[in-house]
């Protein structure tokens, strides 16, 4: 199991690009699978994530060569045209992964089993089999509603008009998914707009939508046509750097082409609140999505309430929130993101033992926490298999009195592989513990 040291470095400087955004990239190989015609993918995460979604269309005899480090060419088999995998489909560590392909799998002809590994086996998915069966799909999960999933085949899906009870651009991409395989229409609608990616992507590939914020319409019966996709890097991503520069004296880092869509860049709200100094350059679209390059300085932080209606823009961004947090003068109050609890890792409660342990105060509440600012101490903590805490612990090292030692870091590759070598080459101080 990989082991990290992290401990202060310099200031963070010189200017950087992140891998492609985990979002896209998998919504690109479903659609692209699903088209009729060759498409073209750029900028491909090459991440266990979106590498099991893209291993998964191949099990269903979909043609994906990778010609290079993040391109793909899809050889799409149209609608209708998957064909049965010979085994499970294995979604690893990929919430994304599991529940948009169980809206795609609910309206194929063949049976279909989806599995993954210990983290996705704890995941909720009732929030997905609800709705696709009320759509008239039949699938079995274990009790709980936990996966695995096995989705029968064979089943007449009919359009519905549902309203999801999370903020959860997942569930509302199963369904609109499932949707194009069912008879009449299909309308989600959101209590919290969530990132579009599905939508957008859907109208691309020639599939007729109708959205705005918090609602989206599609019908059944249509056909998807290829189209090349160059992927933006993940803000996701960046989000670690951005904060890593904001908390270390000194640091001028610059991030290159970064999707800046509005309901991922939550972070950047709750940052400049705690008195960041963040710049967008060059604003641009490119293939209709907002990007940036992104100038990061030093600032000194102060603790804020972070508004609720924040917290589905930056859902994945908690756990370096957090961090931002216990480094800032005086108190931060997160409420409202009790969805932490069931990602990855239960975020609320992994970030609060990982801060204690380095001398942090901080509360836990159902639904989020109140950390006292202050600093932070070396000391031993865990991710729990979880990508985005062993991140931010990284960060944590970069302002800890001694080094931080974090265990189980091996996941960082399902969403960002090749952190640590960026992060050494902008002057985090990060190595491998040397194992036994
Ligand atoms: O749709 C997506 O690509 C994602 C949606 C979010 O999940 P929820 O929809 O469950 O909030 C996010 O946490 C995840 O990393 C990616
Ligand atoms: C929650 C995440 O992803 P997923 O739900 O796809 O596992 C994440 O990347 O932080």
């Amino acid at each position: 199991m990989l082991t990290w040291i992290a401990s202060q470095g310099g200031p963070l400087r010189g200017e950087l690009r992140v891998p492609g955004d985990k979002s896209v990239s998998h919504r690109a190989i479903m659609l692209a699978s699903l088209a009729e015609g060759v498409s073209r993918i750029e900028g491909f995460l090459e991440g266990e994530d979106t590498r099991a979604t893209a291993a998964a269309f191949r099990a269903m005899g979909v043609r994906i060569e990778s010609p290079s480090d993040g391109a793909r060419i899809v050889h799409g088999v149209g609608l209708r045209g998957l064909s049965a995998p010979a085994a499970d489909i294995d979604c690893g560590n990929a919430g994304t992964g599991m529940r948009l392909m169980a809206g795609v799998l609910a309206g194929q002809a063949f049976d279909s089993r989806l599995i993954g590994d210990a983290s996705l086996s704890r995941r909720p998915m009732r929030r997905v089999t609800e709705p696709l069966a009320r759509m008239g799909a039949q699938i079995d999960s274990e009790p709980g509603g936990l996966p695995p999933l096995r989705i029968h085949g064979g089943r007449v899906l009919r359009g519905i008009e549902y309203a999801t009870p999370v903020a959860s651009a997942q569930v509302k991409s199963a369904v609109l998914l499932a949707g194009l395989y069912a008879e009449g229409e299909t309308v989600v609608r959101e209590p919290h707009a969530t990132r579009d990616y599905t939508e957008r992507m859907l109208q691309a590939f020639g599939w007729p939508v109708e959205h705005r914020e918090g609602e989206a319409r599609l019908c059944g019966g249509g056909r998807l046509v290829a189209r090349d996709i160059e992927v933006p890097a993940d803000f996701s991503s960046a989000a670690f750097f951005i904060v890593a520069a904001s908390v270390i004296p000194g640091s001028d880092l610059l991030l290159r082409d970064v999707g800046v869509h509005p309901r991922r860049t939550g972070l950047l709200r709750a940052l400049r609140l705690m008195g960041a100094d963040i710049t967008l350059l060059d604003p641009r679209e490119r293939q209709g999505e907002p990007i940036a390059d992104l100038r990061v300085r030093h600032a000194a932080l102060r603790g804020v309430e972070v508004p609720e209606d924040v917290v589905p823009d930056m859902i994945d961004e908690f756990p370096a929130l957090f961090v931002a947090a216990a480094l800032a003068e005086g108190r931060t109050r997160v409420s409202g993101a009790a969805e932490l609890r069931v990602k990855e890792s239960d975020r609320i409660g992994t970030m609060a033992q990982g801060l204690k342990a380095l001398g942090a105060r901080i509360e836990e509440t159902p639904d989020g926490a109140l950390i006292e600012g202050g600093t932070l101490d070396s000391g031993a903590v865990d991710s729990h298999g979880d990508h985005r805490i062993a991140m931010s612990f990284a960060i944590a090292g970069q302002r800890a009195r001694g080094e931080v030692r974090i265990g189980d870091c091996d996941n960082v590759a399902t969403s960002f592989p090749g952190f640590d070598a960026l992060a050494r080459g902008c002057g985090f101080g990060l190595r491998e513990a040397v194992p036994g």
